[in-house]
């Protein structure tokens, strides 16, 4: 099945756009205790909290029988010993909610001065992500908060959102509130949402006003040998960069690579920033999770791209809540791609071949 309504788009770029207003007014006035650690160890702050709240309210009002598959859950919040936490997210979940922020936005979704919730409102609404995903069907996959350490350094994070019909993503929207709105002016003007409707091109919008502007559309150029290099993840965790380092020798790039948190390396390969997003599993059995790809693999296909493991298989976005057996991204132009590939192949049996 196609995406044939706007409507989709239309609320997902307006849900997104709160919870990223939502996301860098809080960060200036985040506080220790704001900040949980997860049994993953990774953090989680006010900021993902409500973001979700703000994002899974927007699409309950909006496609009520659709499920969501959302990174947080509410289970932590309602400890007794979380109460203050509790009460900040209500808080900044329900200025979201509640701003008026109306041009583009149709009155139906239930946006605007009436429409705060409780706080059991809004737990119950963050656990509407919970849903376990699969092969057939609607559903939404969300990352309130991409890149949760990037935000919390004040560098790059990105609210993540799409909608995947039958295992396949239909329609993808990144808000980047850091992100330049062009890379050729690094100080200049920040704040982007990037859209990908499947069939209907990849586009970035202004953060600040997504509804009145024309959307400019964004593919990737040709790169040379000069001008190609990787984009790769800053926690050295979450990825293995020396690996990326062995493959850029192999291919014979010589710029340096480019380290961003989250799926703003996606939206940095789509307009053509970067030339390849490698990301190779770190060997301690992380799944990869369907919410951190889903909406950066459709924008990178729609701006021209491939987005494989590295045996070259696509995602599989219906096998639940991860992307199944981690065997790594490997995105980039149609034609870079191969390259990296036949590159990561190759680095692999050298590796497999010196042990
Ligand atoms: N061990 C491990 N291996 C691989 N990936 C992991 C791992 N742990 C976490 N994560 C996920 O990485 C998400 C952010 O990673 P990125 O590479 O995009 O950004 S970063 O530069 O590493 O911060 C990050 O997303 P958020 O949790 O939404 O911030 C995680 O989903
Ligand atoms: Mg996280
Ligand atoms: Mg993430
Ligand atoms: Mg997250």
């Amino acid at each position: 099945m196609s995406l044939t309504s706007a409507a989709e788009k239309q609320v997902a770029v307006a849900a997104v756009r709160r919870a990223c207003v939502l996301a860098s007014s809080v960060f200036n006035k985040l506080v220790k205790n704001e900040t949980l650690t997860k049994d993953d160890k990774s953090p989680v702050t006010v900021a993902d909290y409500s973001a979700q709240a703000v994002i899974n309210t927007v699409l309950s009002r909006t496609f009520p029988d659709d499920p969501i598959v959302g990174e947080e859950d509410a289970a932590d919040l309602r400890l007794e010993s979380a109460s203050t936490l509790r009460s900040r997210i209500v808080e900044l979940a329900n200025e979201a909610l509640t701003a008026d922020l109306r041009a583009g936005e149709q009155p139906t979704w239930g946006l605007g001065p009436d429409s705060a919730q409780t706080v059991e409102e809004l737990l119950s609404t963050i656990d509407r992500g919970n849903y376990a995903g699969g092969r057939s069907g609607r559903m939404w996959a969300l990352d309130p908060i991409d890149g949760t350490k990037g935000f919390l350094r004040g560098e790059q994070y990105a609210v993540c959102l799409a909608l995947i019909i039958n295992s396949r993503v239909e329609l993808g929207v990144i808000g980047c509130p850091n992100l330049p709105v062009s890379a050729s002016d690094p100080s200049g003007p920040r704040g982007c949402i990037f859209v990908a409707v499947r069939g209907q091109g990849a586009h970035q919008l202004p953060l600040d006003d997504p509804f009145s502007s024309t959307p400019t559309p964004i593919s990737i150029p040709t790169f040379t040998q000069e001008t190609l290099n990787l984009l790769e993840s800053v926690e050295k965790a979450h990825a293995k960069l020396s690996f990326n380092e062995k493959v850029a020798s192999n291919l014979g790039i010589t710029r340096p690579p480019t380290r961003m948190d989250s799926q703003a390396k996606y939206c940095s390969l789509a307009r053509g920033d970067g030339g390849v997003y490698l990301r190779m599993p770190t060997g301690v059995g992380y799944k990869e999770k369907i919410w951190d790809h889903a909406p950066g693999s459709l924008l990178v296909e729609e701006a021209g791209g491939v987005v494989s493991d590295s045996r070259g298989e696509p995602l599989d976005f219906g096998l639940g809540r991860t992307l199944g057996e981690n065997f790594g991204v490997i995105a980039a132009g149609k034609h870079v791609h191969s390259k990296v590939l036949d590159a990561v192949k190759r680095v692999k049996e050298e590796e497999e071949t010196s042990q």
